[in-house]
């Protein structure tokens, strides 16, 4: 159990980050019985479409699609609907894309749900700044000046003011956003990685144990996973470390 009594598992988030739905069935299969989220990106989500996100639906899967939509107000309405139709349990806009967007968003869910036979809303989110950001990146190639910290919370509170569930961010911000938001205000964390494994791409980095003791409510986890040799006993091993707490 995790510090608000949930399952592990359950607010563990396995990025499907394959470019075909072979390799992505087969970790899926690897992992039946662990109640974990699912999480299909863009690389899936282009090659395999919506076909793939109504199986792990009827497998019983939570599926996150992070699709990351970035556009003008109305055609970000138009792909929320669509979106909100596959009976996806999550979604992401950035929010980057301002609040008028972000609203469009909502406004797209709205639709889909009290249209024809669509049940429960999908929560929607915001991403923040990328977890792959630097201070360096974001003030000199990005060009917005400040803290990266302080660039969140300025999205965070920009997605609260637009009716977003909550956010996507590193578990280093997790603190201020509950703090400028609320503790009911979702965080979304990727930028994990067990002690010792290769960060890679990522810059704003913290192990799962330590991220949920941030009091993040999810984990997004890809590569640790997904390029382990065992990706079972990787997400175990995931798993039990949040359950010890190290
Ligand atoms: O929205 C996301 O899921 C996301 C936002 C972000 O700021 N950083 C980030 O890494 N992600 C996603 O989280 C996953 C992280 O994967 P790994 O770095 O392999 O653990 C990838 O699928 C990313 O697309």
């Amino acid at each position: 159990m995790t510090k608000n009594g949930r399952l592990a598992a359950e607010r563990i988030m396995v990025a499907l980050d394959y470019a075909c739905e072979e390799q992505a069935e087969t970790l899926v299969k690897s992992l039946e019985g662990i109640p974990c989220y699912m999480k299909v990106g863009m690389q899936l989500f282009y090659s395999a479409g919506s076909a793939f996100v109504a199986r792990l639906k009827d497998k019983g899967y939570n599926v996150f699609l992070d699709l990351k939509m970035h556009d003008i107000p109305n055609t970000v309405k138009g792909g929320a609907e669509s979106i909100t139709r596959l009976g996806v349990d999550m979604f992401n806009v950035h929010a980057a894309g301002g609040v008028r967007m972000m609203e469009a968003a909502r406004e797209g869910v709205d639709k889909a749900v009290t249209g024809a036979g669509q049940g429960s809303k999908p929560l929607l989110i915001a991403v923040t700044q990328l977890t792959s950001t630097n201070q360096a990146t974001l003030n000199d190639e990005i060009g917005i000046a400040g803290s990266v910290e302080d660039a969140v919370i300025r999205y965070a509170k920009l997605a609260r003011l637009a009716g977003m569930a909550g956010v996507v961010a590193s578990p280093h911000e997790v603190a201020g956003i509950k703090e400028a938001c609320g503790t009911g205000f979702v965080t979304v964390t990727p930028g994990i990685r067990p002690a010792g494994a290769d960060i890679g791409d990522q810059s704003r980095v913290m192990t799962p144990p330590e991220a949920f003791a941030q009091g993040t409510d999810y984990v997004v986890i890809g590569r640790p996973i997904t390029a382990a040799p065992d990706p079972r006993a990787a997400l175990e091993a995931i798993i039990a470390s949040v359950e010890t707490g190290c």
